[in-house]
């Protein structure tokens, strides 16, 4: 198999499986979640003519005054009588004006004497500190679209346009495997020989900012049938994840463990680096992601491939990773014939790429809060030259 470059393998990825059903969730458990279908607002916004400040409401034309004070209105208070020629009416902020009125006088800008009122500013715009009704939206606008990302201000927006719940796309099930004789759990005795494993509790922390549920399977040892085993028992997960025997060593499982298992591979081997030998199918109606075994290597393809998988299966209309530029504050060699994703972080002088970038090298992975993209084939790059970056999560 050649090897496909990192664009047209996301796109068939996210063609393996479509998102799944939606669900009605309730507003608590939407943050963080894409919209399934479009939501439109149930009522105006504000619901009336509202005050914006404390103060009182008036005609504009009959400034400066004076004006006998007549009722009150307050948010949440009932609604205040009609305001007759030379009336104001007492409101604080957020409360509905009297019928007649159409402007505010702030508290601080008048004169009063018991229920006579003066203004003690310059004229007053019609208008001013009111806030129409509907202006923010109307009943029946569509707020927000089917695919977007439920943000903290849109679910303020979600809820001010009238929704307890909302349809979003269902939390993909999430299922790892890490594979390797040589691995023990994490914090268990590393007599020679052995390795602690990280992939899992590295993907299960990536995974821990998206809106999916993880279920870890733990280790599996470089055994065909144990392998074929693992997956079998994961293929109710809608997105299975491996992490190692990707390769083409004696050892590497994953593939013949996977077809043994009735899986259909899609693609294997990546035109980048890391990553190279990351692979992809279906099994049942789950989505299988091997991954490379290096903790390098399998950070960038989760970082590439694992996040935007699930975002894909959740709803998300923008799956993959947002990318920026920004300039480099060192040389970089010419790339080979694969796209680089070089560990870096952000710097005062510019983006600083990590001094190994080794796919074993974690010590200076974890130093990492970018990823610099460069496409095979680059010619080497200048201290202040451009560069795309990918900004990873903290
Ligand atoms: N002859 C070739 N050898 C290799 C090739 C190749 O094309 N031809 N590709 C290399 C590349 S690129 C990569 S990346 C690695 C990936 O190999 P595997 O996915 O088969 O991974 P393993 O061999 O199982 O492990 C690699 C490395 O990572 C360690 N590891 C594995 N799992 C974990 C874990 N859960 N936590 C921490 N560390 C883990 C493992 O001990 C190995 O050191 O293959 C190259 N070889
Ligand atoms: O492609 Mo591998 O992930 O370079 O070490």
């Amino acid at each position: 198999m050649s090897l496909l470059p990192v664009a047209e393998a996301q796109a068939r990825l996210f063609a393996l499986a479509q998102p799944l059903q939606a669900e009605e969730a309730p507003i608590a458990a939407c943050a963080g979640r894409w919209l399934a279908r479009d939501v439109l607002a149930l009522r105006n916004q504000p619901w009336a003519d509202l005050s914006a400040m404390d103060g009182y409401a008036v005609r504009a034309a009959e400034w400066p005054g004076p004006w006998r004070i007549a009722g009150e209105s307050a948010a949440g208070g009932a609604i205040p009588a009609p305001l007759a020629p030379g009336e104001a009416c007492r409101i604080f902020t957020g409360a509905p004006l009297p019928a007649g009125a159409d402007t505010i006088l702030i508290q601080e800008n008048v004169t009063r004497d018991g229920d006579q009122l003066l203004a003690s500013d310059d004229p007053l715009p019609t208008g001013r500190h009111v806030r129409p009704s509907a202006s923010d939206f109307a009943t029946d606008d569509v707020l927000l679209t089917a695919g977007n990302a439920l943000t903290p201000a849109r679910i303020a927006l979600a809820v001010l346009g009238g929704h307890g719940r909302l349809p979003v796309g269902q939390r993909p099930k999430v299922a790892l495997i890490s594979t390797g004789n040589e691995l023990v759990p994490p914090g268990a005795p590393t007599p020679a020989g052995s390795l602690p494993s990280s992939n899992a509790a590295m993907l299960a922390a990536m995974l821990s900012a998206l809106p999916c549920d993880v279920i870890d399977l733990g280790i599996v040892p470089d055994d065909l049938d144990a392998m074929t085993a693992a997956l079998k028992q994961a293929a109710s997960a809608d997105i299975i994840v491996s992490t190692g025997g990707a390769s083409v060593g004696d050892h590497d499982m994953v593939r013949p463990a996977f077809a043994q298992a009735g899986g259909a591979l899609d693609f294997w081997k990546i035109r980048m680096r890391p990553g190279k030998p990351l692979m992809a199918g279906t099994l049942d109606k789950a989505v299988f992601l091997g991954l490379p075994g290096n903790p390098v290597s399998a950070f960038v393809t989760a970082t590439l491939f694992l996040l935007p998988l699930v975002r894909h299966r959740a709803g998300a209309s923008a799956p993959l990773p947002h990318t920026t530029q920004a300039r480099l504050a060192a040389p970089l060699p010419a790339t080979g014939d694969r796209d680089d994703y070089l560990r870096a972080y952000r710097g005062e002088a510019g983006i600083v790429s990590v001094t190994s970038q080794d796919s074993a090298a974690t010590a200076a992975m974890a130093m990492a809060d970018c990823l610099i993209l460069r496409p095979a084939v680059s010619a080497a790059a200048a201290a202040g030259d451009t560069v795309t970056i990918l900004p990873l999560a903290r």
